[in-house]
């Protein structure tokens, strides 16, 4: 099967190296977790893999095409109905519901489906919370409606850029749970960006 996403020998400097050499690919429904203390280069490699960084070394594949030389309008059209982007802040709208906030995308991409963001809600354990502002929810629940948003227009591929490091455990490792199962059962590989091994033990790792 085709990859969804390919790395190849993917290397980045600032001043110094980060990173070189890195190649990895990720069939549908495959999850890796990027692994690194605070400053290796985990956010730097994400914003690569998702066209929002110049390549340096090396080439990036979203299944099957090099995205190197594409143009910005071309990538963030392509951006929109490949790429679901979790990070460790939610970003929800604060003046929009859970509900409103699952559809943003929907709206940028004119495909508007109140019921498939409810369907989302709900598998995420957010039914009763669907009309609430974000400032009502908790942590791990702003968490899941930034989840179920990611998910809503079926990405082929979701990036998370320590989208548990604000989670208490018990938060983290429910929201990890439900991210990971939910990718798997609609087919988008997940590359997880953390400095926490213990929460992705098991997960076929990178080490930054
Ligand atoms: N625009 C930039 N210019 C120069 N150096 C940068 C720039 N952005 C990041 N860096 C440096 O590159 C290194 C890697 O940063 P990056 O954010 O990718 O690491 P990280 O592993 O995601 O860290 P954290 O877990 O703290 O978010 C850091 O030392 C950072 O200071």
């Amino acid at each position: 099967m085709r990859p969804v996403l390919e790395a190849r020998r993917l290397g980045f400097a600032y001043e110094g190296a980060l990173f070189r050499d890195l190649s990895f690919a990720l069939a549908p429904g495959e999850a890796l977790a990027l692994l690194g203390p605070s400053g290796s280069g985990k956010t730097t490699l994400l914003h690569l893999l998702a066209g929002l960084l110049p390549l340096q070394e090396g080439e990036v594949y979203w299944e099957g095409e090099a995205i190197r030389g594409l143009s910005e309008g071309v990538l963030a059209r392509k951006r929109l109905h490949f790429l679901g982007l979790i990070f460790q802040h939610h970003f929800l709208f604060p003046e929009l519901t859970a509900l409103e906030n699952v559809l943003a995308p929907g709206y940028l991409a004119g495909r508007v489906d109140r019921t498939r963001a409810l369907g989302l809600l709900d598998r995420l354990g957010l039914a009763k919370r669907a009309h609430f502002l974000p400032q009502r929810l908790s942590g791990g629940e702003r968490q899941r409606v930034a989840v179920a948003r990611a998910l809503y227009l079926r990405p082929r591929l979701l990036l998370a850029d320590e989208p548990t490091a604000s989670l208490d455990r018990r938060q983290a490792r429910e929201v990890l749970a439900l991210l990971l199962e939910l990718s798997r059962e609609v087919g988008a590989a997940l590359v997880l960006a953390t400095h926490d091994e213990a929460l992705v033990e098991g997960l076929p790792t990178l080490r930054l």
